[in-house]
C-alpha cells in the first residue's frame, strides 16, 4: 500500500509514528545534547550560568584587619572600664579613613580616628564607636569601653586564601558574584547561554501590529516562546513568521543555523497537507516525527539538522500545545545546555479544589492557579481544555500533571503540580 492509500490521513503525507511516552521523548532528546563549551565571560555576563571550575579563593577576607565602625582606634587597656562616671581622656594623634592610610602603627596611651573600613594600626585592639565619645579632634573623651577586639573585622576571618569559594557547577546568582568581585576575579569560566532561534510557521499568521485579513490570526507562538526560551536562560532571537512556502522555509532556516545552538518552529507538524516543517524536514532525515502521549502538544517533531547538528524543536502550532511543549521538552534541552540541573522542573504536591478526567494512557498537563495558604498549597483547574485558549493560558500560574494511568481525578485530593515562572 501506498501513502497515497493510508486511510485516516490525507493523500501524500506520511504516516503517523509514535513516539511514546513524555518520558521517553524527553529521554531521546536529552541524550542527543551536551553541554555547551564553557569560556571566560565577564562576571555580570555569567549571572544565571553555571561555573565550570572550582574557585579558588587567592586572597583573604578581609584583606586587612579593619575597622568596623567610624571611630577612634585604641588600645583595649586604656579604655577599660570608661564610664560617663569616670570616662577616659586619649590625644587624638592622626586619622584613618577608608583607602587612605598614613598611619600604619600607633602607641598606648594615644589613639587614632579611623573610619569604617580602614586598616586599623599596629598597635590598636579595639575600635571605639564615635557614639561613645564626644567626638574631639584633639583629645577625645571616651565614655564607654568597648570589650577587646570590639568593632575590628579580621583579616581572613571570612576567607581564607585557598579556600573554595565555588564548586563547579554551581549556578552564578547576585552573591556569588559579589563574593567573585570580592576576590578579585573580572572573569568565570562559565558556559554560555543557548541561542534559541524561534520560528512561526503558517500562511494565516500575521506580525502584531500589522493590518489583520478576516481570515489571519496575529503570530503569538513567536513571542510567547521566545519569552520562555528567555526565562528559561537562553539568548533568543525571534525570526518570526515564515511562509508555508517549503523553498522559504528552508532557506530561512539555513540562514539561521549560523547563530543557533537550538531551533524551535511552532505549526506545521500535524496532519494537515500544508504542513510546511514536516515536509521540508522529513527530506532531511534527520528530524523524527510523530505523537507523543500527552495532551496537550501531542504532535511533535525532534531532530538534528546542518553541518552542526543544530537540535531543532518542531512544536505543534496551537499556542497551548506550543506553550505546553516547550515547558515539558525545550526547558529541560536549555538547562541540560547550560549545565543546569535538575534539567525537569520539580513537581510540587498541592490538594485540587475540583475533580478533572483524563484520557487513558496519555499524560494531561491541565492549566490550573497555584496557591500556598495557611491550609497548604490548593490548585484550582481551569476548566477549559481547548489548545487554542490563550486568555485561559495567561490565567494559569500552574500545571496539574494528570498520569497516563489515571483517568479521573477526585476533588480534593492531591495532584502534582508544576508551577510555572519559578526558577528551580
Ligand atoms: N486530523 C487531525 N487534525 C489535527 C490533529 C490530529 O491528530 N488529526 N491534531 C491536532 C492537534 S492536537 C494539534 S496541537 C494541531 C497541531 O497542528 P500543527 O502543528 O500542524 O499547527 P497548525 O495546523 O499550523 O496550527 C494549529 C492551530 O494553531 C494556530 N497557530 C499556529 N501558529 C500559530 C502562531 N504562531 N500563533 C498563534 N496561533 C498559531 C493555527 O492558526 C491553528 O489554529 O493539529 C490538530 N489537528
Ligand atoms: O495535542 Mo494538540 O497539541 O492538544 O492541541
Amino acid at each position: 500500500m501506498s501513502a497515497e492509500d493510508v486511510p485516516g490521513q490525507f493523500p501524500g503525507t506520511a504516516p503517523t509514528v509514535a513516539l511514546g511516552t513524555v518520558d521517553d521523548h524527553v529521554e531521546r532528546i536529552l541524550s542527543r545534547l551536551e553541554p555547551l563549551q564553557p569560556y571566560e565571560q565577564q562576571l555580570l555576563d555569567s549571572l544565571g550560568l553555571s561555573v565550570c571550575e572550582d574557585i579558588v579563593s587567592p586572597m583573604a577576607l578581609p584583606a586587612f584587619d579593619n575597622s568596623a565602625m567610624d571611630g577612634y582606634a585604641v588600645c583595649f587597656a586604656d579604655v577599660v572600664g570608661a564610664s560617663r562616671d569616670q570616662p577616659v581622656y586619649l590625644p587624638v594623634v592622626g586619622e584613618i579613613a577608608a583607602g587612605q592610610t598614613k598611619i600604619f602603627a600607633m602607641s598606648p596611651g594615644t589613639t587614632v580616628r579611623i573610619m569604617t573600613g580602614a586598616p586599623v594600626p599596629y598597635g590598636a585592639d579595639a575600635v571605639v564607636p564615635v557614639e561613645w565619645t564626644d567626638g574631639g579632634e584633639v583629645q577625645v573623651r571616651i565614655h564607654r569601653a568597648p570589650t577587646e577586639g570590639q568593632h575590628i573585622r579580621r583579616k581572613g576571618e571570612d576567607v581564607e586564601p585557598g579556600d573554595v569559594l565555588l564548586e563547579d557547577g554551581t549556578v552564578l546568582g547576585p552573591r556569588q558574584l559579589g563574593l567573585l568581585a570580592s576576590v578579585g576575579r573580572a572573569q568565570v569560566l562559565s558556559r554560555p547561554r543557548p541561542r534559541v532561534v524561534v520560528i512561526s510557521t503558517g500562511a494565516e499568521l500575521r506580525e502584531p501590529g500589522s493590518p489583520l485579513g478576516p481570515d489571519s490570526i496575529y503570530d503569538a507562538n513567536s513571542y510567547m516562546l521566545a519569552a520562555q526560551a528567555r526565562a528559561a536562560g537562553a539568548i533568543t532571537y525571534r525570526v518570526g513568521i515564515v511562509s508555508d512556502d517549503p523553498d522559504d522555509f528552508a532557506s530561512t532556516l539555513s540562514d539561521q543555523l549560523v547563530r543557533a545552538d537550538m531551533v524551535v518552529t511552532s505549526g506545521g507538524v500535524s496532519k494537515g497537507q500544508y504542513d510546511v516543517v514536516k515536509d521540508v524536514l522529513t527530506r532531511a532525515g534527520t528530524v523524527e516525527f510523530g505523537e507523543v502521549a500527552m495532551q496537550p502538544g501531542k504532535p511533535q517533531g525532534f531532530g538534528v539538522i546542518g553541518e552542526d547538528a543544530v537540535p531543532i524543536f518542531t512544536l505543534p502550532g496551537n499556542p497551548v500545545s506550543a506553550y505546553v511543549s516547550f515547558e515539558v521538552f525545550c526547558v529541560p534541552a536549555i538547562r541540560r545546555m547550560m549545565g543546569r540541573t535538575p534539567y525537569l522542573r520539580p513537581p510540587v504536591r498541592a490538594l485540587t479544589s475540583h475533580g478533572m478526567s483524563s484520557p487513558a494512557g496519555k499524560r494531561q498537563f491541565v492549566r490550573a492557579q497555584f496557591e500556598v495558604d495557611r491550609g497548604g498549597a490548593h490548585v484550582t483547574p481551569i476548566a477549559a481544555h481547548g489548545s487554542h485558549l490563550v486568555g485561559d493560558l495567561s490565567d494559569a500560574n500552574a500545571l496539574i500533571v494528570v498520569p497516563e494511568d489515571v483517568t479521573s481525578v477526585a476533588p480534593g485530593t492531591h495532584v502534582q503540580v508544576l508551577v510555572l515562572d519559578r526558577d528551580f
